[in-house]
């Protein structure tokens, strides 16, 4: 890769533990020629880019890191929202809506008008609930305005699996589907292993599937738990979005957006390429995932409703 292809500019808003984690993954992954970091707690936005700019030598490229504006931002490739409050001890993703919805609205209503090939990428929380607002908001395609969804989880099972199959995370293919939360499954029909169905790949007696799947979900929990926070999965998962975008990899993932059927994002297998949103994939689910991804809808639709009455 040489230095003049490096020329596109990543804005992340929020300079926190998330943002900063994602600042310094793309800068490890040598994605962009420009990383702003904007948050209005200057002090700590400051001191992030004095941190991160001294793991900026890394690789063969040189990502410029500096503090920005929400304006600036708006004119980036891709804007990266992890503005916002993250869960407190007992607390679900949901119950941040209300606070991260303010938060959202104010820092888009900052942003605007963006430019016109800009994709947004939802990591705050509620993702898919944020997602959707978001794409209310900005007034970009809809297509462009994305969540990470259940990418993360999805790649916390392949490391579960990985485990008890004894095979590397990358050889597995294996789907969290629907919520980035409670509601969230495990597309089993599809998890392959070396291009061959589980069920021939490995016994079920070394694979507890509903186990599995619960300890997929509760991983973040865990997490916190001990730590207060979780960020490097997002910052590797965010990143790993983000080249996609801008070298228009045409990779499939997991990602929260905009289905018209069920009137709300979550996540389904997409193909991201540099718009964001090139297409879905349309993988086939046994009866009971259907089911599971209607429900997961119903339940994501019934928060949208609820946080439009309380902020009308
Ligand atoms: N989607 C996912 O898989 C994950 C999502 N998250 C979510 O990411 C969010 C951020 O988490 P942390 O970074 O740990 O929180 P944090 O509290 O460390 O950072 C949040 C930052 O947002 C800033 N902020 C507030 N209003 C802003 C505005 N209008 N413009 C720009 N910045 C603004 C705050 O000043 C703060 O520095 C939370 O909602 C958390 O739940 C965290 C991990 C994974
Ligand atoms: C916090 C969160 O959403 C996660 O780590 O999955």
């Amino acid at each position: 890769m040489s230095k003049t292809t490096l020329t596109s500019k990543i804005a992340v808003v929020g300079a926190g533990e998330v943002g900063s984690t994602i600042a310094y993954s793309l800068i490890l992954l040598t994605v962009a020629g420009e990383i702003l970091l904007v948050d209005p707690k200057e002090n700590v936005r400051d001191a992030q880019v004095q941190d991160l700019s001294d793991a900026t030598f890394h690789g063969n490229t040189s990502t410029r890191i500096r503090a920005g504006t929400h304006k600036e931002a708006g004119q980036c490739d891709i804007v990266v929202i992890t503005a916002g409050a993250k869960q407190k001890k007992g607390e679900s993703r949901t119950d941040l809506i209300g606070r991260n919805m303010k938060i959202l609205g104010s820092a888009i209503e900052d942003m605007k008008p963006f430019a016109k090939d800009t994709v947004l990428l939802l990591v705050a929380n509620p993702v898919d609930v944020l997602t959707y607002f978001a794409q209310k908001f900005a007034g970009l395609p809809r297509e462009q305005v994305i969540g990470s969804g259940t990418f993360l989880d999805s790649a916390r099972l392949r490391g579960m699996l990985a485990e008890k199959a004894d095979v590397a995370a990358s050889s597995i293919d294996a789907y969290v589907l629907g919520e980035h939360g409670e509601s969230q499954f495990v597309a089993w029909s599809s998890v392959s292993i070396g291009g061959v169905p589980i069920e021939q790949a490995v016994s079920d007696l070394q694979i507890d599937r509903a186990a599995t799947a619960e300890d997929t979900k509760n991983k973040a929990t865990a997490i916190m738990e001990s730590k207060g926070a979780t960020a490097f999965g997002i910052g590797g998962v965010a990143a790993s979005i983000c080249k996609s975008i801008l070298f228009d990899q045409k990779n499939i993932r997991p990602i929260s957006h905009y289905r018209e059927d069920l009137q709300c994002c979550l996540s389904f297998p997409v193909v991201l390429g540099r718009k964001g949103v090139v297409r879905t994939v349309p993988m086939p689910l046994s009866e009971e995932e259907d089911k599971a991804l209607k429900k997961s809808g119903e339940s994501l639709r019934e928060i949208i409703v609820d946080a439009e009455k309380s902020s009308a």
